[in-house]
């Protein structure tokens, strides 16, 4: 055990893994930790279809506005209170890549992604086989989405550029460790039936379009396989919305007698929205790797959960009292799908996770007939 001064260690158990636990009293809304991401990406569809966010940190680069006209395909062309819009201030600080024209929130955002990764990836001719890997992928990934292969070139980006690429290395090893059949059940789950054949088309088109030298161990068949299982199963989703900025903004700071007006507002342009592009689809979004994050167990009656706000930051906050001693846990599944029975969440973890949860509900509940009740069915479905 490493003991520190955080709040929290990294324990070890036998068969989760490695864990995060509590070293001191959290109450409930407290932040147990903040980190930012060793590396993360915006998804392609998401980017493809004008979802304007920073390509380093995934801030949104578009006033509430410009937001809403986009998401309502301009049935509503004007947004009430826009002093309470984040980005208008900022605007002026975006700037673009010299050579491929992406864009960023600020000087910052472009220097640290060049000097991570940026420039074994900028690619300002869109014939390159680089882009061609992102159209293979999205072919093969349709949105919702949930990975990304621009996150792995990143990753591989990074370990290059790293000025230590064997601790680079070590810190991507560290991540998750699984078995070869396992990492062949999660690669499975994340491209589907054409799997082993899809697997070589990425491989190959990662080697065409990245020279790799620091990084070669990720290129090998089995190297790529534990790599695309390492990002499904530790790539924490990561979302930004100008949209919620504003409203909660709004919340925070109008008048009394202006609430009413601006949630009229909010549930007009939800509606519009819902219809024009639906409700899963309205943030900027994108997956990340984070260090410490990835240490952090699944339960099915979780004591924290992650947060975002604004940018890939993420926060980790207790959602109920924590003691020392305490393992911290998040969900992996959805929290209005923890009512399921334990059959139905345990099915849901073993196909999308493949592990077999061992959660104290789960073992609370080790009794409970093996059946799935007409409710849960629909989430096995997905
Ligand atoms: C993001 S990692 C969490 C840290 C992990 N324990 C480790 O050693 O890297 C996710 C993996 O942890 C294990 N895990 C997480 N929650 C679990 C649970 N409730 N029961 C059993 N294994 C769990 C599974 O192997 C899962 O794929």
């Amino acid at each position: 055990m490493d003991i520190d001064d955080k709040g929290y260690i990294v324990t070890h158990d036998s068969i989760k893994g490695k864990c995060l636990v509590a070293t001191k009293h959290f109450k409930t809304d407290d932040l147990i930790l903040e980190e930012e991401p060793f590396v993360s990406c915006q998804f392609s569809w998401n980017s493809l279809y004008g979802y304007r966010a920073c390509n380093h940190c995934l801030c949104p680069l578009e006033t509430v506005t410009e937001n809403v006209i986009r998401l309502t395909n301009a049935a509503i062309l004007e947004v009430p209170f826009e002093e309470y819009c984040t980005v208008k201030d900022k605007i002026q600080n975006f700037v673009q890549c010299e050579s491929c024209k992406v864009w960023y929130c600020s000087a910052r955002c472009l220097e640290t992604a060049y000097n991570r990764y940026h420039q074994l990836l900028c690619r300002p001719d869109s014939n390159d086989s680089l882009h061609h890997l992102e159209e293979l992928w999205r072919t093969m990934h349709y949105p919702p989405e949930s990975h990304n292969i621009m996150l792995l070139c990143r990753l591989l980006a990074t370990i290059e550029l790293s000025p230590s690429p064997h601790t680079a290395n070590q810190i991507v090893s560290n991540f998750c460790h699984r078995t070869e059949n396992e990492n062949e059940k999660l690669v499975h789950k994340m491209l589907g039936e054409k799997f082993a054949e899809q697997i070589e088309q990425l491989r190959f088109g990662v080697l065409k379009s990245m020279t790799i030298r620091e990084s070669s161990q990720w290129l090998t068949p089995s190297g790529f396989k534990s790599l695309l299982a390492l990002i499904g199963t530790n790539g924490q989703g990561v979302g930004t919305s100008v949209f919620q900025q504003w409203s909660n903004n709004c919340k925070k700071n109008l008048p009394p007698d202006q609430i009413e007006l601006f949630e009229q507002f909010v549930d007009n342009a939800y509606d519009a929205m819902e219809q024009v592009v639906g409700i899963d689809f309205l943030d900027n979004e994108g997956s990340a790797l984070f260090q410490e994050h990835s240490s952090i167990n699944h339960s099915c009656f979780p004591n924290a959960a992650s947060v975002f706000n604004g940018d890939h930051v993420l926060r980790l906050i207790a959602i109920r009292p924590i003691e020392p001693g305490d393992e911290i846990n998040t969900s992996y599944i959805a929290p209005c799908e923890l009512i399921h029975s334990r059959h139905t969440r345990q099915k849901y973890l073993q196909e999308n996770y493949v592990f077999t949860c061992q959660c104290i509900k789960c073992k609370e509940q080790i009794n409970d007939p093996e059946v799935t009740s007409d409710d849960d069915s629909e989430m096995e479905d997905n």
